[in-house]
């Protein structure tokens, strides 16, 4: 087993046959676009574009297999890399294990050495390509928002303030608004969280509503965001009623287990850093927030003491972007 294989991924291939542990790897250009490549007629899913890499050795780590990979279909030296996701796909002999890695150094340019092409494209480009099935969901990742903007609780501002300081979070660089309630509950505010709602929807950005699933559905939001403790009140996904995005909040001791059992799209992990709303708790720091990050099954964002100047370092940890409420509602 890849010493790096993480506890979710451990567990899966205790309760079933042996996955075809597979690790892909995402280079980035200074302009954003990626790297994709066209897998060769004769191989499986032939003629499918891909993001290089294969399957691992025998007691390789996925670091060192993603090295040779690259070097060998690319022609290039990858020093550095860090978990984005795991992309699991049901197939007749085993499950292929998709480990997704973000390339963050490497040298040399690289080259078509194994596949029929290669291409750069911007992220949202992506779909313009017939792509591996697996590789969809990498795409869905590399075009979700980096920034998102959780809000105060609806009782923190007066209806005639809300619009103003929501365009602020906007003008920060929020990509996505999270609605999260704090001493009163937005349906205690329907009508107000509507016009909100569409006001983020109109600057083209998603919305995303914290704990609430039968109103997630009927104001057509965007994402459904769970509390771990309101997450472990449903036995699985399909009993919560909600079709669209689903994203859980967890915490460093959170099993990851449980968070593969509920399937959720993304989560939000934290908290980094010790921050004033919670001087009780202590950050994890960005190191086990990496380690944690590269064990669990879906992409992970950063919150707790982070903000919009910490993405760098977030994207380095294995996370696919932060999450604050002071960064984008400042007190
Ligand atoms: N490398 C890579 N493989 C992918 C991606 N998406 C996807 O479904 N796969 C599948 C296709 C194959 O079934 C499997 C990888 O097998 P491979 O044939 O590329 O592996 P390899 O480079 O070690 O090739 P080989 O030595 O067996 O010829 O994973 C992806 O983005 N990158």
């Amino acid at each position: 087993m890849p010493r790096s294989a993480g506890l979710s991924e451990r567990a899966l291939m205790m309760s079933q046959p042996a996955p075809l542990l597979v690790v892909a790897g995402v280079l980035a250009d200074s302009t954003g676009r990626v790297l994709i490549a066209k897998r060769p007629a004769h191989k499986h899913h032939g003629g499918c574009w891909e993001f290089p890499g294969g399957k691992l050795e025998s007691g390789e780590s996925v670091g060192d297999g993603l090295a040779r990979e690259l070097r060998e279909e690319l022609g290039i030296a990858v020093t550095t890399s860090a978990r984005i996701g795991l992309v699991v796909e049901p197939r007749p002999q085993h499950e292929l294990h998709l480990i997704v890695q973000r390339v963050l150094a490497w040298s040399g340019s690289p080259q078509a050495l194994e596949h029929s092409d290669i291409a750069w494209c911007q992220p949202n480009e992506l779909q313009r390509f017939h792509l591996a099935p697996a590789d969809r969901r990498i795409a869905q990742w590399l075009c979700a928002p980096a920034q998102l903007a959780v809000t105060p609780g609806p009782e923190s501002l007066s209806d005639s303030e809300w619009p103003a300081r929501i365009d602020l979070a906007l003008r920060r660089g929020a990509e996505r608004v999270h609605f999260r309630g704090g001493a009163h509950s937005w349906a205690q505010h329907p009508d107000g969280l509507a016009r909100l709602i569409a006001q983020v929807h109109a600057a083209g950005l998603t919305v995303a509503l914290h704990d609430l699933p039968e109103l997630a559905v009927s104001l057509y939001v965007d994402a459904l965001h769970l509390s771990e403790r309101c997450a472990r009140q449903f036995e699985s996904r399909a009993d919560i009623g909600w079709p669209g995005l689903l994203g859980i909040s967890v915490h460093a001791d959170t099993d990851s287990d449980w968070i593969r059992r509920v399937q959720p799209d993304y989560l939000l992990l934290g908290q980094v850093h010790g921050t004033p709303s919670h001087p009780d708790r202590q950050g994890m720091g960005w190191a086990r927030f990496a380690e944690l990050a590269a064990a669990y099954c879906a992409p992970v964002y950063a919150i707790g003491g982070v903000g919009p100047a910490d993405l760098q370092s977030a994207k380095t940890h294995g996370a696919l972007g932060v999450a604050s409420i002071s960064a984008y509602f400042p007190t």
